[in-house]
């Protein structure tokens, strides 16, 4: 369960935020929202990774701000636009999560060939194409044992097989092992891709939320 309580968060005097109350218990979200509605905003203060006024939590009493270290053990995040130190590989990324968040729920090796990372995964990400960023960056979103996972966009620059092999982890990793996901896109979800509790609108700052079924 993700909780959050009196979110505002403002760029100088411009309110961007304005959750009062939300609580997402277990399940699959998928958030729509027009350019610049606030979905990588709110994605942000989710994964407690920029300022913000009010209180997130995970599994009730794990407050993103008094508790960061293991928040931040239980809530995994992928960025739209993910960047890397561009002399790094794929590899030393890989080797960097499984040592700072722990043995994974899966092995992370069966994601990452199902995605064709071994492929590139020895070369330093400065020589990557965008859409092998983006598989990385995924695949590092599923590393450790995280109760909820956020993705920003993942869709974007995916090629068709990409998005079916994600389709399929993110349907696996909850089903067995009872990880929650954010999905943030600008398309739809296709009828049938995934088991989604609930679609959640962001406009004006303030999230609608309609519960599937
Ligand atoms: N660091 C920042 N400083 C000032 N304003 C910002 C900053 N980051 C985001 N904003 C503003 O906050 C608003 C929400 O941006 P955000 O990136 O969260 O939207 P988004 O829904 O993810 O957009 P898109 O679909 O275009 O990616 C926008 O008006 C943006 O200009």
């Amino acid at each position: 369960m993700l909780t959050l309580q009196h979110i505002q968060k403002r760029y100088y005097d411009r309110l961007i935020i304005n959750i009062p109350q939300l609580e997402l218990p277990a399940g699959i979200y998928w958030m729509q929202g027009g350019n610049g509605a606030g979905k990588t905003t709110c994605l942000k203060i989710m994964s407690g990774l920029i300022p913000f006024d009010g209180e997130v939590r995970i599994n009730t009493d794990i407050s993103s701000k008094q508790h960061p270290v293991r928040y931040r053990q239980l809530v995994n995040y992928a960025e739209a636009e993910p960047l890397y130190p561009a002399f790094l590989t794929g590899r030393d990324l890989v080797q960097l999560h499984i040592t700072t968040k722990g043995a994974g729920h899966e092995d992370i090796h069966a994601l990452s060939t199902s995605l064709g990372i071994p492929d590139f995964i020895n070369n330093p990400v400065s020589s990557y194409s965008s859409g092998m960023l983006k598989k990385l960056s995924l695949l590092l979103a599923f590393t450790g044992k995280p109760s909820f996972i956020l993705l920003d966009e993942p869709l974007i620059t995916l090629d068709t097989a990409a998005i079916q092999e994600l389709y399929t982890w993110i349907h696996r990793f909850h089903t067995q092992h009872n990880v929650s996901f954010l999905i943030t896109s600008h398309q739809p979800l296709l009828d049938g891709a995934l088991p989604v509790r609930a679609t959640l609108a962001l406009s004006d700052g303030q999230l609608i939320i309609s519960m599937n079924n």
